[in-house]
């Protein structure tokens, strides 16, 4: 039997849409994100059970695991009967790249499973297809950081889908689900199609900014880099109480805060653990809907997807 646990991520950054995902962990050991186990069956069939299994779609093919089982044997070539079980331990629709955490973790389980017949560069590819299955489009935000860790950068060329990127090991990632619904198809839907060059000129230099501030670790600037212009000015209005709850952030210390991947997770960033701590409090006075909403402390997880069993 093979389990394989994949975590959190946070797509985009802010400063970096589509291209930019960092994977997460919360700071008490609890485990943010799915697992999946395979095991040798007769005949292929997939278990669901975990904290948010009845959020998953009720026809079991519609389930992105089976998906991911399809798709692998098709490209392996031979039809692997297996028993698989996904805990779906991640909020549907969250911003916490949910959908990402099963494929990954789905993924990773077949290929160890199947005795690693796919590298890593074939896994990514698959695992951005179906991603794009879901959302309407390929990214590989989410499931490159849930697969690999850290913080990473798509760069989609000379056959390289990601590379990490350093980050600041003193930054706390304050994570907070509101415990509603954004569906990732229809954030993304809401988008303008066009943008004009002074937007893309500021872009360009906030990314560029972005990634020089880590490679010559200056956090500092790294921090007034992380704006959104592309997502955060047309999504806020999905967001109930967003502007209100970043303003709480930064009043209690985050050095910077922005929508998790489509949202409604809020992220904010904290160089002590004081300081993430206060803004945790404001966030689960203020920024919780329902008793399905939660906030963790959380480092980047940088170890990525891992076998667990
Ligand atoms: N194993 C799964 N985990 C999460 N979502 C799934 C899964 N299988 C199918 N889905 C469907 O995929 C969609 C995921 O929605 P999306 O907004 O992209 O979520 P997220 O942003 O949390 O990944 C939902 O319609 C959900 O029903
Ligand atoms: N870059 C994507 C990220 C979506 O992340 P999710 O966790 O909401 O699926 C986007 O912003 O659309």
């Amino acid at each position: 039997m093979v389990k394989i646990y994949a975590p959190a991520s946070i797509g985009n950054v802010s400063v970096g849409f589509d291209v930019l995902g960092a994977a997460v962990s919360p700071i008490d050991g609890s485990l943010l994100g799915d697992c999946v186990s395979v095991e040798l069956a007769e005949a292929y069939s997939l278990t669901t059970l975990g904290r948010f299994v009845n959020k998953l779609p009720s026809d079991p093919e519609q389930n992105i695991v089976y998906q991911c089982w399809k798709l692998f044997c098709e490209t392996v070539g031979r039809t692997i009967p297996v028993a698989m079980t996904l805990e779906k331990n991640m909020p549907v629709g969250s911003g916490l790249g949910s959908s990402a955490c099963s494929v990954v973790a789905a993924l990773v389980a077949m290929n160890e499973f199947a005795g690693k017949p796919l590298s890593e560069h074939q896994l990514l590819s698959l695992m951005g297809e179906l991603e794009g299955r879901i959302s309407g489009s390929v990214h590989y935000d989410n499931v490159a950081p849930c697969y690999l860790g850290g913080l990473q950068l798509m760069l989609e060329e000379q056959g390289i889908i990601s590379q990490p990127v350093p980050a600041f090991d003193e930054w706390y990632w304050v994570m907070a689900y509101p415990g509603i619904k954004v569906s990732t198809a229809e954030a993304r839907a809401i988008l303008p199609s066009h943008y004009t060059k002074a937007d893309i000129v500021r872009h360009g230099r906030l990314l560029g900014g972005f990634i020089h501030a880590c490679h010559s670790r200056q956090a500092k600037l790294a921090v007034a880099m992380m704006q959104d212009i592309v997502a955060e000015p047309y999504r806020t209005q999905l967001l109930p109480g967003f502007a209100q709850a970043r303003e709480r952030s930064i009043a209690a210390g985050a050095l910077a805060c922005g929508i998790s991947g489509s949202g409604p997770t809020l992220f904010a960033i904290c160089d002590t653990l004081t300081a993430a701590e206060q803004v945790k409090e404001q966030l689960v006075n203020h920024y919780l809907q329902n008793d399905e909403g939660f906030v963790h402390i959380c480092r980047l997880d940088t170890a990525g997807a891992r076998k667990l069993g």
